[in-house]
This record gives C-alpha cells, sequence and structure tokens, in this order.
C-alpha cells in the first residue's frame, strides 16, 4: 500500500498536527463503535506527541492506549515505554483513559507474551490508530534486523498477538505485537524525526531485503497506507 509523507518545520508543528489527527481518529472510532484503541512506540520521538495529545479533549474514558512494543522490565525501569506513556500521555485529559500494559509479571518474556496476547484479545482487531517509530537500524516496534523471532513476527500468517524478540541492538528481551495486529490499522503512522531518520527511511524504500530493515514489510506490505510523519 503506498505511503504519504507529511513534512513539517520542526516537532512542536509534527506534534500538533498529528494529535489533531490522532484525536480526531479516536473520536471517530468513539462515534461510530463506542470506544476507540490506539497503539503507540516507545523510544526518545514521540514524547511531545504525546504531550500535546494528552491535553486534546475527546471522550478518554472510551479510549484504551497500549504500545506496540515493550522490554521486558516492570513499568518503573528508566527504559519501560509504559513509563514513557505514564508519564507524557495518561495525563491531563487523557487520564481518564485505559492503559493495557505489555510487560507482565511473569518468569520469562515468553509467559508474559502469552499472557498479554490473552489480555489484548479483545483490542486492536484492527487497531483505531496505530503510531510507529523507526529506530536507525530500520527497526520498528521490536522487529529487530537478526531479531531471533523476526520471520514469525513479519510472517503475515502468524495471528494477532504479543511475541517474545531477542536481538544485539535490542538490550533487553522485547515483547512486540506481531506485523499482522498492527498492518491494518484505520489509522497506520511513522512517526520520525531528524535528518539522519529520513536517510534511514529513503534506504528503507529502496529495494532490499525485509529482514535487513524490518520496517520495510510495514512500508511493502501493511494493508492500511502509511501516514508518514516527519519533520528535522
Ligand atoms: O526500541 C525502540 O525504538 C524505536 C525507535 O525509538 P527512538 O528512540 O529512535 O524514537 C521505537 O519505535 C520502539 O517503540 C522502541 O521500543
Amino acid at each position: 500500500m503506498a505511503s504519504t509523507m507529511h513534512s513539517f518545520a520542526n516537532g512542536a508543528e509534527l506534534a500538533e498536527s498529528l494529535a489533531a489527527r490522532v484525536a480526531d481518529s479516536l473520536a471517530s472510532a468513539v462515534s461510530a463503535r463506542g470506544s476507540a484503541s490506539i497503539a503507540v512506540s516507545g523510544g526518545s520521538t514521540p514524547k511531545a506527541f504525546f504531550q500535546t495529545l494528552s491535553r486534546l479533549p475527546i471522550a478518554w474514558e472510551k479510549v484504551t492506549i497500549t504500545l506496540v512494543d515493550e522490554r521486558f522490565v516492570p513499568a518503573d525501569n528508566p527504559r519501560s515505554n509504559h513509563l514513557l506513556v505514564a508519564e507524557n500521555l495518561l495525563q491531563n485529559e487523557a487520564a481518564t483513559a485505559h492503559f493495557m500494559p505489555l510487560y507482565q509479571e511473569a518468569k520469562t518474556a515468553a509467559d508474559a507474551a502469552k499472557i498479554a496476547t490473552e489480555k489484548v484479545k479483545d483490542i486492536g482487531a484492527p487497531f483505531d490508530v496505530v503510531i510507529l517509530g523507526m529506530g536507525t537500524d530500520g527497526h520498528t516496534a521490536s522487529f529487530f534486523p537478526g531479531g531471533n523471532n523476526l520471520v514469525q513476527a513479519l510472517d503475515p500468517a502468524t495471528p494477532r498477538g504479543v511475541i517474545t524478540m531477542e536481538a544485539e541492538g535490542a538490550g533487553e528481551p522485547r515483547l512486540t505485537f506481531t506485523f499482522s495486529s498492527l498492518q491494518d490499522a484505520r489509522l497506520l503512522v511513522l512517526h520520525i524525526e531528524g535528518e539522519g531518520k529520513k536517510t534511514v527511511l529513503e534506504k528503507a524504500e529502496e529495494p532490499g531485503e525485509e529482514a535487513e530493515m524490518p520496517i520495510r514489510a510495514m512500508l511493502r506490505r501493511a494493508a492500511s497506507p502509511v501516514e508518514i510523519y516527519w519533520a528535522p
């Protein structure tokens, strides 16, 4: 499916525009179906977007927020994506939203993935909104180059749900929604910032193996068009 590039002068303008679009999608979902679902990314990029979105007045009590991926660490760990969302998105107007964590207290990441899959089964089929990020290695969600479960994660036949991922560039073991869970979101966004990531995106748009740059799976095979939001 084709992608569309939305470029902005700076991160603040991007955050305003993306937050308005996402709030509109969530509000439409609530009007149409009585509830809305959104899966967001972690990392360093989405902070300003989260803060802006958190201030927009929609029926947040009818919105479920989850993560596209998470480290296998509890929510008080500074590297937790849950912590980032709690501090920046589950605030202000959005404080009444429901949050569905991927991390679960379990002996292993594999056990946590099973529990998370069961808990998220009633949301996101499809998600109303998915916000992807991208690392400079071309990973998105926790689809890491060289990841031990990458083939399974990207296989469109792998069912919706959460699986584990371990990879050299990933640090802790990860929990990630599968490709099939994310690719058909009613609004599918790739949010990236910086000249470096634009160069990575341009490379990802060239021919090459998906396994080298897993973002290619989304750019090439997602059922929904990828709306790319970029600022320098
Ligand atoms: O590991 C992760 O990194 C990517 C990109 O993060 P950024 O710091 O370069 O913005 C992120 O999309 C993903 O959710 C996160 O777990």
